[in-house]
């Protein structure tokens, strides 16, 4: 499986939000990093089929993003995702079940399944509105996986997750990135210093690094620091 970036750019009005990135993803867990408005978000949205770039293209084995197929094998958490606060867990779970066409003859014991792995259980049957933060978070990680994906692309997954919780999407993550492409984004570099086999750094649109964590050497913060020119605490 590769799912292929080949030269996209995206511009909002004199702003280029994405500058010319080429990309070749195979499964494993990739960390983008970069600052507030490197442009993170809008390759995501690019990657998602959400956004159409202006150049370029994304391929996955030959489906272009955007095609029903292509779809069916994405999981995404934006980093604001729309829920319905008086909905309990379950029914959210079952609602974006039954939106992403899995049948209801297996959704049930799915969502479960979702619930049991983002530690929710027990809390499947309360409303949204009384989860934390965290929990709300772990509900989004659980919506984007529902479909088992092949790519899993998550916006900044790791915000409001507390140490516990950390760990536990650590595991998540790296269970889902044995045999699927997951593309996580985020500003925190000791987040994918754990997670990630491959880090990406982006700035001002562009993708200014790619290595393994080996080939970043045992200190991430220097280097991001380095790159980025910036001083501790860029978040
Ligand atoms: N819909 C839009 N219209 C106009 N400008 C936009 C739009 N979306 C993004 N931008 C601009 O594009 C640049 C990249 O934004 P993007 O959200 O992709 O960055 P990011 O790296 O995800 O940042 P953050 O970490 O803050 O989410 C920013 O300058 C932003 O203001």
């Amino acid at each position: 499986m590769e799912l292929l970036i080949n030269r996209v750019s995206k511009q909002f009005r004199n702003k280029i939000a994405v500058d010319n990135i080429s990309l070749n993803l195979t499964p494993g867990v990739y960390g983008l990093l970069g600052a507030n408005g490197a442009g993170k978000t809008t390759l995501m949205r690019i990657i998602c089929g959400i956004l159409t770039p202006d150049r370029g293209t994304i391929t996955l084995d030959g489906k272009e993003a955007g095609e029903e197929e292509y779809r069916e094998i994405l999981g995404y958490l934006p980093q604001d995702f729309g829920y319905y606060p008086e909905f309990t867990g379950m029914d959210f779970l079952m609602y974006l079940a039954a939106l992403k066409g899995i049948p209801k003859s297996t959704a049930k014991k799915r969502c479960l399944e979702m619930i049991e792995l983002t530690g929710l259980k027990g809390m499947e049957k309360k409303k949204i509105k009384t989860y934390s933060g965290g929990m709300i978070r772990r509900l989004g990680i659980a919506q984007a996986l529902i479909n088992r994906p092949r790519i899993l692309v998550l916006d900044e997954p790791t915000a409001g997750l507390d140490p516990k919780e950390r760990v536990r999407f650590r595991e998540m993550i790296a269970r889902q990135g044995e045999n699927n492409i997951v593309l996580l984004s985020t500003h925190i570099v000791s987040d994918v210093e754990q997670i990630a086999d491959k880090i990406l750094m982006m700035k001002e649109g562009q993708l200014i690094f790619e290595g393994t964590r080996q080939e970043t050497g045992s200190d991430l913060e220097k280097l991001y620091l380095e790159k980025f020119g910036e001083v501790k605490g860029c978040e």
